[in-house]
Formats: C-alpha cells, structure tokens, sequence
C-alpha cells in the first residue's frame, strides 16, 4: 500500500468515531448507519478521507455489535488504506481514547484527524484546510463557524442568566487536527483526572493547557443529530451536486499474441494487442469517459504514452486513478456504460467477470455497471478484425460548488 505523507513529511491518520448509539435521532439503527441518498451517513463520511492523498491510514471506532453494519457500509469503498475497527466505548471522549491508543498500538506518530461518523457532508477542503491549519507549528487547529443567532446561558430553571457578547462566540466542527503524542496524552491525563465529560478533542486539549487554533468551518458540514436533520440530510445531499457525463472512446490494433485484457480481465484469444500498457480498450474508453465527466484532460494527461513508467501497465490503474478524482472532489459515481466492439473473442462469457471487476476497480454497485458488446458487421477495421474498439459513458455527480 503507498503511504503518501503530509507536505511535511508527517504522517496523517484519520479517526472517524462511529460508536455511538444515535438515541437522539431514533430509528432502527444508529444514525451513522443510515442511509443518505443511497449510502450509510457512515460510508458518506468516510469516502473523501479514504480519497485523500495526504493521508497513510483511517480508522473507524464502531460500537459492540455493529460488525455487520459496518461491514455493509464499506462495501464497495476503496479500503486500502482502511485499517481494522476499534471497538468504542460508552461516551464519544472513551471512544476517540480507544481510537487513539489503537492508532499508538500500531506504532502510529503524526498528526491525526477527529471526524464524527454522524458528519456525512464534509468535503475534501475541509480535509485539507485541518491538516494545513496544523501546519508545522500548531498542537490543535479546529473548524469554527461564527455563530449568527444570540446565545444565552439558562439557569436552572430556564431563565435567562447570561447574554455573552456574539463577536467571540463560534461553533465548531469536525474534522479536528492534532498532533497525536499531545492528543493520546491529554486523553490518558483527562480519563486519570476523572474528567469524562468533554464533548469534543478540542475541549480536552484547551484543559490540558494546549493552544488550539481555529480555521473556518463549513455550514454545509452538519452533524446528523436529530430525526428532522435526516430529512434536511436527503434534500441537501440531492440539490447540492450536479449531474455531469463523459464519453470515452479507445481503439487498439491487434497484433501477433496470444491474449487481449479487456475490461480488467485477461482473455486468451489467437491475437495480442499493439500497446504501451496492456491495451484494454475498455478500461480506456472509460478512463476517459470519468475524465470527461470531471473535466480533467484525457488519459494521455495523466499517463502519457512517452513516459516508460506506463509500459505494459495495468489499465486498473488508470481507471483506479479516474474513479479517485471523482471521490477526492467530493462526488460519486453513478453508472458506468461500456460498448465493446469486435468480431472475436466473444465478450459474452466474461460479461459478469469484467462489471464485477470494473465495479471493484471504481467502487461501484454491480448494477451500477452496463457491459455490452457488438460486432460491426465484418465492416471496418473491427469486421475485418485489425483491431478491437470501446466506447464509454460515464454519468457521475459533482458537488455544485466546483
Ligand atoms: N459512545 C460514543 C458516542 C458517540 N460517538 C460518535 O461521536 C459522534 C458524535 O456524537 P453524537 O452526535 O452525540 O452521536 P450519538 O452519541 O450516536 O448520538 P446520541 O447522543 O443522540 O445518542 C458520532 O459520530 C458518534 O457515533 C462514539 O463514537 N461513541
Ligand atoms: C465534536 C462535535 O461534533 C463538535 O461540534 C460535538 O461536540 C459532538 O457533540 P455530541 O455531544 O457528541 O453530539
């Protein structure tokens, strides 16, 4: 697994608490397990972390019994950089502990990133805006929202002891940024000082006498804490990215060989393929169809044919590489059309190898992905059988904002 780190060389880990029980939200399950426009709130969470480069591991903290859940709710996502759940504990201060002392038992040092599971709607700045406020001398840097509405402190009897001035006053999010050493520390100390009561790992900082800086927050980043923000959740999920599609198209000529990859899957056939990498039209075509959708240049931009880096290389990677994009910009993949064009071999019988394998490769739903193929009726250069061809059309969504 590539470990790509920080600018500055420090590793990053990301903890998304997950073991909570949702009480406040009610239904059949913890909120973090709930769907949101197709997907667990837990899946939505964890999708731009797993998407970041900056960042070499994500743990999740899950809930006694909840196994199963979670397994259903990383199905499908790109889990290479996903580490094994911790089991949480009975208050969100207990399971971040619990998260922490995991990331330290694994020999983890750097910076780490706090993320309620219950947060579904963060985005790839917001990740990148926690790490960059840390920068190389922070201990803590939390997202912080000015708030817009007076607040006021009740007495015990819900009247009105206190109206503190506004232009201080902010709410915060996550993700928070820290330095772990201090982080774990604070922890241990606040749990040998009974303190249990913290709500957030800025407030446990703040006690332990560490400076906390602030950068600003996102108001579309909400946590899901009550039924009614489910219903807000569906609508805002739904309006807030754009349908964009793609179209790909590649050809490759045949040549003396005795196989042709296509759609991920090697294919033993009387002919080869002419290519750089392996030649598969298929994962090709869609490569491009992906970067059409997003707008980012073409599989040359980002592979180029001169560069020998790509000699013989597997396509997946190149698909790999596009379906990645789409995540980091914070958006989702909705279906995948590909139309192969030959005379032979015939791509029938691996009709179901090939979507399950492009849908392991983009982290889609089989269903999400359409095989077809036709022969041109022996005209042109796939009848006369030079060659193979593949066309692709990719349909994804955008957050609008971009
Ligand atoms: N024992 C707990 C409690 C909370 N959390 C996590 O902390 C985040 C923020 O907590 P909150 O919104 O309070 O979630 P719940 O505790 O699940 O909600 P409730 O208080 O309504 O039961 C959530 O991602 C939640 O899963 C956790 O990991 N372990
Ligand atoms: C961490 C947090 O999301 C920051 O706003 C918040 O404090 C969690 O609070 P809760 O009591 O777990 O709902």
């Amino acid at each position: 697994m590539p470990i790509q780190r920080h600018e500055t060389d420090i590793p990053v880990a990301a903890l998304l608490v997950a073991a909570g029980r949702g009480l406040r939200a009610g239904g059949d399950a913890p909120k973090q397990y709930r769907l949101v426009d197709g997907r667990s709130v837990l899946a939505h969470a964890l999708m731009p972390f797993l998407a970041e480069p900056a960042i070499a591991q994500v743990s999740v903290v899950i809930g006694d019994g909840d196994e199963a859940r979670y397994a259903d709710a990383i199905a499908g996502l790109d889990t290479r950089r996903l580490a094994t759940p911790t089991q949480g504990g009975s208050t969100r201060q207990d399971s971040v502990r619990r998260g922490l002392l995991a990331l330290a038992a694994s020999g983890f040092d750097g910076i780490v990133l706090v993320h309620d599971a219950a947060r579904p709607f963060v985005s790839p700045a917001q990740i990148e805006a926690a790490i960059a406020a840390l920068g190389t001398t922070e201990i803590a840097a939390i997202p912080a929202l000015p708030v817009t509405d007076t607040i006021k402190r009740t007495d015990a009897h819900g009247h009105i002891a206190e109206t503190p001035p506004r232009d201080r006053l902010v709410s915060v999010q996550t993700p928070q940024a820290f330095r772990f050493r201090p982080l774990l520390a604070a922890h241990e100390a606040a749990v040998g000082a009974r303190m249990t009561t913290f709500t957030d790992d800025a407030a446990l900082m703040e006690w332990a006498g560490h400076p906390v800086a602030t950068f600003p927050g996102d108001p579309t980043n909400v946590k899901l804490t009550h039924a009614d923000d489910f219903l807000r959740a569906g609508t805002r999920s739904a309006a807030s990215l754009v349908t964009r599609v793609g179209t790909g198209y590649d050809v490759h000529a045949f040549c003396e060989g005795d196989h042709v990859w296509l759609g991920g899957i090697r294919i033993s056939h009387d002919r080869g393929v002419l290519a750089h990498s392996d030649g598969d039209v298929a994962l090709h075509a869609l490569t491009d169809a992906l970067l059409g959708a997003l707008a980012e240049g073409d599989i040359g931009t980002h592979f180029p044919p001169s560069d020998p880096q790509w000699r013989g290389a597997a396509s997946a990677r190149f698909l790999d590489f596009a379906a990645d994009r789409v995540r980091l910009r914070g958006g989702r993949i909705d279906h995948l059309d590909i139309t192969i064009v030959c005379e032979a071999p015939k791509v029938g019988p691996h009709r179901d190898a090939i979507t399950a394998e492009i849908a392991a490769i983009t982290g889609v739903r089989e269903d999400q992905v359409a095989i077809k193929a036709t022969t041109s009726e022996r005209m042109g250069f796939t009848g006369r059988r030079e060659g193979l061809a593949a066309l692709a059309t990719a349909t994804i969504r955008l957050p609008e904002q971009e």
